[in-house]
């Protein structure tokens, strides 16, 4: 285990010099220079888009780099493969996670830190993995099964892998706190500091400007592929200065006040009706119990919870996507029960999953061809299509304006992680949906981006549709929601309306169903 490290260099760790990284005619990185030190948290910014993911793949040897050169320990060195980033001491922990489901967390680690398979001693490196585990406060259970653990534990397994491996000394995280709940947050910035201490250097891509001012020593901001900004601590920058230098001439919207919602009548007029549902998991568990929920039209309901405990399931199960083992729902008057999927989307409903990657993007498929598939209005030309038309029909409307949708003609499984976002979130918005289930709107957005989506939900509930909200960010959620709910231990807790109540109330009954 190599958690003491022997040496300390003075000169940097690794230095990267004028690297440039091009995708067809897209200048993805420019000319970037960029210093990591033994024992810095480095935070990189940006925009999306900016390069950032970019900039850490070519360090991780996963893309080549067209022009410029990486110096680690002072020497000259071509990362050409992942391994042999690996082999210098450069580990990564994607957004994506790089485990086998079917096995354990114990056989997950040995698979990645040695090359002779599962054969080699288990006995040691379950050792390893609970004294790295004490050390860092990275809790894992070694025996679990990977498919059974939730998003924060997979990522902890990643990190694991990371830091099990032979002689690491950079570690690269890439928005890792956008799968984690509030508690875990607070985690995983306390083992960031336990590695600076242990002279790690990190590499973290993040879009919480929080947490680069609680935990990072020295900051990169990239705007469209260039080093726009970069500074240690010393420098004493803020916040405010950093959102300013990544977003350049933009101007950072403000969040719109939510005025409190009123009933638009005597009789309550539901958008949506759950009565009593109950609902299995993949594996037949009961995760949801017998449950009541109900969204009025233009109201927005706020469900927090933590990841795994059910939200998914319910939100599947709200759509149709998933069976009901009892229970009934009523959309917009109709009853739905028992229905397929697009019973519930003829009703006016549309469902941001949470994992959009997986569940919406089409591989090899372009934006405007995305946008045509659900439901944008045709043209036809000849025997096809007249696409221009198609284009500009999209490009003239505003919410892809807003939210900065990138050019439709670009392929979907290439753009950045919040460019995926900013396309499923237009393409839901366009739909002009009377009930909008949303999962993570904000996940991997910028903060600009984010404050945008804020602004656009609060306008298309005080249409008149009824939203219910699914976030880890409690601020999100307290910032938008006219009620919140709690889903813990298969039950929901509520309905607290936000100005009464307050986060830790909240935080305590995600986390064990109940106040104190
Ligand atoms: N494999 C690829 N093929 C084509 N273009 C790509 C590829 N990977 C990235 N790009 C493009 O390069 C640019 C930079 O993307 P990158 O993923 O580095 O941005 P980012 O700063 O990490 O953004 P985000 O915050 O959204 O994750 C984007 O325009 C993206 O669409």
């Amino acid at each position: 285990m190599e958690t003491n490290l022997d040496s300390i260099p003075l000169a940097p760790l690794l230095e990267a010099n004028q690297l440039v990284k091009r995708f067809g005619e897209l200048l993805a990185c420019n000319k970037v220079d960029l210093q990591v030190l033994a024992g810095e948290v480095h935070a990189i910014l940006g925009e999306n888009g900016a390069g950032k993911s970019t900039l850490m793949k070519m360090i991780s040897g996963v893309y080549s780099v067209d022009e410029g050169t990486m110096k680690w320990l002072g020497e000259e060195v071509r990362l050409q493969s992942p391994a042999k980033a690996k082999a210098q001491g450069i580990g990564m922990v994607y957004q994506d996670f790089r485990l086998v489901p079917a096995l354990s967390v114990l056989e997950n680690i040995v698979l990645a830190i040695t090359n002779k398979g599962v054969f080699m001693n288990r006995t040691k490196i379950r050792q390893q993995i609970l004294e790295v585990s004490v050390r860092y406060g990275i809790s894992v259970n070694p025996d679990a099964w990977v498919w059974q653990l939730d998003l924060g534990e997979r990522q902890r397994v990643e990190i694991l892998k990371v830091l099990l491996m032979k002689g690491t000394r950079l570690i690269i995280f890439d928005e890792p706190t956008s799968v984690l709940t509030p508690i875990e947050v607070d985690a995983f910035l306390q083992m960031l500091d336990r590695l600076r201490k242990d002279h790690y250097a990190v590499l973290l891509i993040t879009h919480k400007i929080n947490e680069v001012m609680a935990v990072a020593d020295r900051v990169t901001v990239l705007r469209h592929g260039s080093v726009i900004y970069t500074a240690t601590q010393e420098a004493n920058f803020t916040g405010d200065q950093l959102v300013a230098s990544m977003m350049g001439m933009k101007q950072l919207v403000k969040l719109e006040e939510r005025t409190p919602w009123i009933a638009s009548s005597q009789v309550p007029v539901h958008a949506l009706q759950g009565r009593q549902l109950t609902i299995q998991d993949d594996h037949g568990q009961m995760i949801v119990d017998g449950i009541d929920i109900s969204i009025e039209k233009g109201k927005i309901v706020g469900i927090a919870g933590i990841s795994g405990n059910g939200q998914k399931e319910l939100f599947e199960a709200l759509f149709g996507l998933r069976a009901l083992s009892s229970g009934s729902l009523i959309i917009n008057g109709i009853n739905l029960t028992s229905s397929p999927v697009k019973a519930y989307i003829d009703a006016g409903m549309v469902l941001v999953s949470e994992d959009p990657l997986t569940d919406s993007v089409i591989a090899g498929f372009t934006i405007l061809e995305h946008m045509v598939l659900a439901g944008l209005p045709m043209k036809p030309k000849g025997l096809g299509m007249d696409w221009s038309y198609i284009r500009s029909q999209l490009q003239a409307r505003k919410e892809v304006q807003v939210l900065g949708l990138a050019d439709p003609d670009r392929r979907a499984d290439r753009l950045s992680g919040g460019n995926v976002q900013r396309m499923i979130l237009s393409r839901a918005l366009l739909k002009e949906p009377s009930v909008l289930l949303v999962s993570y709107p904000s996940r991997g957005l910028d903060i600009g981006t984010t404050r945008s989506i804020q602004n656009m939900l609060i306008d298309l509930a005080d249409k008149g549709a009824a939203i219910l909200l699914i976030s880890e960010d409690l601020g999100e959620l307290f910032a938008l929601s006219d009620e919140l709910l709690v889903l813990s231990n298969a039950k929901l807790h509520g309905p607290f309306i936000p100005s009464e109540t307050d986060a830790y109330t909240i935080g305590q009954i995600m986390l064990k169903g109940e106040t104190a």
